[in-house]
């Protein structure tokens, strides 16, 4: 391995120079279950233990031999895989499949309804979208309902049934009647129409826990709480405003700060008055149950809580992303029905395509859901035959035998989390914390800003101690592991629900020779070959 040094004032090391400096970029030539292949010196296959997982595409691991067999047989009977503008028969049985487990999961009867995507940005884009085309026809409606009663008030002044009242010259900030109410009038319907005129222009907001991460497109990057990812793309699209997870109080205060009112015009016992209409400033409540690239951070069923009143109260939807925690990789399908979370709309991807084909999905409760969208929001690729059959067969698997393979990553989960308790346990000075649930887990390293091995330090003064740490164990172990842009010292742990003991062991052994060499500053041995 070749140290990185940011002493020598050399420009900040990007993270594909890191990458090729701890040995991490390998190529893979095949890959099954848990296990990637590279090729050795001799041309030979090498096994190499996967628990990055695709970054949790892969509960099913890798090439799933049921999944890969059902994919040729469906490539081979040549089913229209792209056959827009047709009855799309299997993206609908996918989403009546997806409601089905919905349904089960969530123990109540309301339906959803899906709108197909690429990939998990893309489903949160559609996301967006759609809660803001919601905001949008909310808006119209209650400014057609200011119209009528602005002609409402108009009429009945104009008729000498009505006068302004004393309290409205207090908005234009006059002392009072002019002697001609018609005009006093119109001269109130000019402030209100410059006040609304003004609030209608405000682009919305969202919120967000800090840590958050919901992809880099245009909108949802504004979403990804990650500076680096997100400030250089600012002026492109809607801001959110971040709350910190560990303080729910804060999100009825962000709202509060940010409150907005439209004016509108009442009139009572002859009286006209102004009065004001809430004015739905936020789009949505985007979160993630348990955040993945922000470092493996739980909701907690007090904060889920908080986020559900908190939006009911100002009508704002909540959108649950379940691209990384759902399809299972929790112990249940979606992550957020262990702390009692639930959504407005859910966004699922990664394991929906089996680990071989693209597909994702935002599923939106139909109280909420508005038919119009389909005809403004559109995709070549979604919802074609052969992802939405791949995806199909994924629910099947999850959901046979009584949901068998939720239980079996309930208990995978707890038997690689024991371990790696224990390994903290004896490395405290190394391990600082182990965090998440079923087969999305993460193990956070302690600061070795000080260690006096100079690559360990450089490397975690430069903020890339996680990346040299796996270089490491895959050198030295054929174990892969990566941190996350967002957290550093963290590696993920998201492996395939057909994670064996055995491979449970070689972790093991690999973590505590590695939490060996850095608990003893051996420079030497951390950056050996
Ligand atoms: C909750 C959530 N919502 C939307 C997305 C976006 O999905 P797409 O990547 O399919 O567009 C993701 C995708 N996750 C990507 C990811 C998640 C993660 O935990 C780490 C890394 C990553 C990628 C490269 C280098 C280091 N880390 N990437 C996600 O996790």
């Amino acid at each position: 391995m070749n140290a990185i040094s940011s002493d020598a004032g050399l420009a900040e090391p990007h993270l594909a120079e890191v990458l090729a400096a701890v040995g991490l970029d390998v190529e893979y030539v095949r890959a099954e279950g848990n296990t990637l292949y590279r090729l050795d010196e001799q041309q030979r296959e090498a096994p190499v233990l996967d628990f990055v997982g695709g970054f949790g595409s892969l509960i099913l691991g890798h090439n799933h031999p049921e999944i890969v067999t059902y994919a040729q047989d469906l490539l081979r009977s040549q089913l229209p895989i792209h056959a827009q503008f047709s009855r799309a028969a299997h993206a609908d049985r996918l989403a009546s499949a997806l409601n089905s487990v919905l349904r089960r999961e969530l123990g109540d009867d309301e339906r959803y309804f899906a709108i197909f995507a690429n990939s998990g940005a893309e489903a949160v884009e559609a996301a967006v979208k759609h809660a803001e085309f919601d905001r949008s026809l909310k808006l119209a409606a209650l400014s057609e309902q200011i119209d009528a009663h602005v002609t409402q008030a108009r009429s009945l002044v104009q008729g000498g049934l009505a006068v302004p009242a004393d309290s409205a010259y207090a908005r234009l900030d006059e002392a009072g009647p002019s002697g001609d109410p018609v005009q006093d009038l119109e001269e109130l319907i000019a402030h209100v129409e410059r006040w609304n005129a003004e609030r209608l222009s405000t682009p919305p907001l969202f919120l967000a826990p800090e840590g958050a991460f919901h992809g880099k497109l245009v909108g949802s990057v504004q979403l990804t709480h990650n500076e680096a990812f997100r400030t250089p793309f600012k002026a492109l699209a809607a801001q959110a405003r971040f709350v910190p997870l560990d303080q729910p109080e804060a999100i009825r205060k962000t709202i509060d700060a940010e409150r907005r009112v439209l004016l509108d015009l009442a009139v009572t016992d002859g009286a006209v008055t102004v009065v004001e209409r809430e004015f739905p400033v936020f789009c949505a409540f985007v979160l993630e149950p348990i955040q993945g690239e922000g470092g493996i951070n739980m909701v907690t069923r007090e904060f889920a809580e908080a986020v559900r009143s908190a939006c009911d109260a100002i009508g704002c939807p909540v959108v649950v992303d379940e691209i990384q925690s759902g399809m299972g990789r929790s112990g249940a399908f979606l992550a957020s029905s262990l702390i009692g979370l639930r959504g407005d709309y859910y966004t699922l991807a990664k394991s929906l395509g089996g680990g071989v084909a693209k597909t994702s999905v935002v599923l939106i409760r139909e109280s909420r859901y508005r038919r119009e969208f389909e005809l403004v929001h559109s995709s070549t690729f979604a919802k074609d035959g052969f992802s939405s059959l791949v995806a199909l067969k994924v629910l099947e698997l999850l959901e046979a035998d009584g949901g068998r393979l939720y239980r079996v990553v309930a208990e995978r989960g707890r038997s690689l989390r024991t371990m790696l308790e224990t390994v903290r346990a004896d490395f405290p000075d190394v391990l600082k914390d182990v965090r998440g649930a079923g087969l999305m887990l993460g193990v956070e390293f302690q600061d070795q800003s000080g260690s006096t091995a100079g690559a360990v330090r450089d490397f975690a003064r430069s903020g890339f101690l996680g990346y040299a740490v796996a270089g490491y164990l895959l050198r030295r172990h054929a174990v892969r592991l990566f941190p996350t842009g967002s957290a550093a010292n963290t590696l993920r742990l998201e492996p395939s629900v057909a994670l064996t003991d055995d491979e449970i062991s070689q972790l093991e052994a690999a973590l505590r020779d590695v939490c060996s060499v850095l608990r003893d500053q051996d420079e030497g041995r951390f950056v050996g070959a």
